[in-house]
């Protein structure tokens, strides 16, 4: 594909005419003949070092920062590489990532927010298959796709993987797409190139400051969302009630875009009552087709907020209001997010959630205090290498609803476990500490009384532990079978 077509209308120099690109990346690893190679000073290294091994390679083009242009020609002096400069080289290269791969499915909606984020997507999807067309949902759980799924790693996938993905799909059938926009995927333009027709926004707590210095620097990576990805002619969706749900509803604005709000003080999707149901909720919601009483067959206040939004955004996205209430009823949970995991013989029920933030937290153990006729038990941990900030307030949101806080690792990554634990039990004096995380999940089971609910938090559809650099398989959903089948009362 000629460069002059990637980079027309971009803040580029004019590029030499005639120059083919056979492909793009930003991994002097990935880098094959032909290749432009995008060089980033990332958070860990300093992609311009890795410019001659580039041209080695084979790279014809090198995207890089104005600034650091003439180093890198210097580097490659010896080769026939075009280097090229701009403000914004990460913003650039998605938008070249977009035109490269071109197809995209028609209609694409994303959603941002801290909590709630793969809920909606895996809820957006469900409805727009609901309404019959072909979908899929790309996130923290991979590309589900209407033939199956496959697990990419990142919440938001980096713009060559992205775009390769959405035209993948486009070119399966695939006309409908819900995506999960990270605040590390919006900060480092990952997105940008995505042709959507909606946007929504969850809610914001405390999360990822180890990434983002201020909650405001955070709140900004999210509103990029609203403020230059979504098009003029998009729709935002959001819940008014929501704290910095008025930030998003200012942008939306001042750039004069349709918005539809949910909520109960929703104008679009207002709900007027909500009681538990059997095992899920009757919701009543007003819209401009009348009133509607639908039961979501899931527990928890947060899963009525996610329900809201991704029906605001299935609505965004052309679907009738009528299907989108029918389809709420068959709505099925996300895997890991207040999944029922197992039962003891003794009638104690166990969760497994991925809560793994103070607010998620707090939330989640909320939702299944109502249903514990006994105690309600948490197993929980912290992430290494992640905010230490947030290890207390995790601990006190444990502490607060659970009669019995047992302590263990999640994923300590680089850092040592004991110190990890140490700070969570900061927030919850009187936790129980057991490290090994199927100890510590099989002392809750073992604890377990009639009515009472174990809730075993952090890594919900996790399939393994990472220490140090090495990922040891671990599920929550095996651990806790094999911790039931062990009481030897089943
Ligand atoms: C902090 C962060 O977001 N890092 C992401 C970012 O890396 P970076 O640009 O900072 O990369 P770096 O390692 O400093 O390297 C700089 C550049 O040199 C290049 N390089 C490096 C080595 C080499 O030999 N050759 C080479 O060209 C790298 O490809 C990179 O372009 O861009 C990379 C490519 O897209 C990502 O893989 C990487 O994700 C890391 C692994 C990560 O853990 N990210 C997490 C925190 C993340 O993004 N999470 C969010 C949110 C999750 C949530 O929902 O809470 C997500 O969307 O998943
Ligand atoms: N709307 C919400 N408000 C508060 N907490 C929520 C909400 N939705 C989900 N949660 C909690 O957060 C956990 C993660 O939910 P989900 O995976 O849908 O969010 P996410 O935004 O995709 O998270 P991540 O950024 O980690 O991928 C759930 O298991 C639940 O404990
Ligand atoms: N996308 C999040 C997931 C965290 C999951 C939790 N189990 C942990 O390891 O902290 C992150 O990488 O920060
Ligand atoms: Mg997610």
């Amino acid at each position: 594909m000629d460069l002059s077509y990637l980079a027309a209308g971009m803040d580029l120099p004019d590029p030499a005419p005639d120059l083919q690109i056979k492909g793009l990346t930003a991994d002097s690893r990935k880098v094959q003949p032909g290749y432009l190679f995008a060089a980033f000073k990332g958070a860990s290294t300093d992609g311009t070092q890795f410019a001659a091994d580039s041209a080695a390679a084979g790279a014809v083009a090198i995207l890089c920062a104005s600034d650091v242009v003439e180093s890198v020609r210097q580097a490659v002096s010896n080769a026939r590489v075009q280097v090229l400069g701009s403000q914004e080289p990460r913003q650039v290269f998605a938008k070249m990532a977009a035109r490269f791969y071109g197809a995209q499915p028609d209609t694409i909606v994303a959603v941002t927010g801290t909590a709630g984020k793969t809920s909606v997507a895996h809820f957006v999807r469900q409805i727009f298959q609901a309404a019959g067309h072909p979908a899929a949902s790309l996130g923290t759980l991979g590309t589900i796709r209407p033939d199956g799924s496959s697990y990419g790693g990142l919440t938001t996938p980096d713009p060559v993987a992205l775009q390769k993905e959405l035209s993948e799909l486009q070119h399966e059938g695939v006309d409908h797409a819900a995506l999960e926009a990270s605040s590390h995927g919006l900060d480092q333009y990952r997105l940008d190139g995505v042709r959507l027709t909606a946007a929504a926004f969850t809610n914001l707590g405390r999360d990822h400051m180890d990434y983002h210095p201020t909650i405001e620097d955070y709140l900004q990576a999210k509103l990029r969302l609203f403020s230059e990805l979504l098009p003029a002619s998009g729709t935002v969706v959001v819940d008014p009630g929501e704290k910095y749900a008025d930030r998003v509803l200012q942008i939306a604005g001042q750039r004069g875009v349709r918005v539809l709000t949910v909520g109960e003080t929703g104008k679009d999707l207002k709900l007027t009552g909500l009681r538990p149901e059997g095992g899920g909720q009757l919701l009543t919601i007003e819209t401009e087709r009348g009133e509607y009483k639908v039961i979501l067959p899931l527990i928890g206040r947060f899963q009525v907020s996610n329900a809201m939004i991704a029906a605001g955004l299935s609505i965004a996205a052309g679907i009738g209001v009528g299907t989108v209430m029918r389809a709420l009823e068959n709505l099925k949970g996300a895997p890991g997010r207040l999944e029922l995991a197992g039962k003891t013989g003794s009638g104690g029920m166990v969760f497994v959630d991925y809560a793994h933030k103070p607010d998620a937290l707090d939330k989640a153990l909320a939702a299944l205090k109502p249903f514990a006729r006994g105690h309600l038990s948490v197993v929980i941990g912290a992430g290494g290498d992640r905010d230490p900030g947030k290890r207390p307030l995790m601990g006190e949101a444990a502490a607060r609803h659970a009669d019995l806080v047992i302590v263990t690792d999640d994923n300590p990554r680089s850092e040592d476990p004991a110190s990890i634990r140490k700070a969570v039990v900061g927030g919850a004096p009187g936790a129980l500490e057991i490290g090994d995380r199927y100890e510590a999940i099989a002392e809750g089971v073992r604890r377990l009384h009639s009515g009472d609910i174990l809730c075993v938090a952090g890594k919900g559809h996790e399939t393994g532990q990472i220490v140090g650099d090495t990922v040891i398989p671990f599920s929550d959903h095996e651990a806790v079978t094999r911790a039931i089948s062990q009481l030897g009362d089943t």
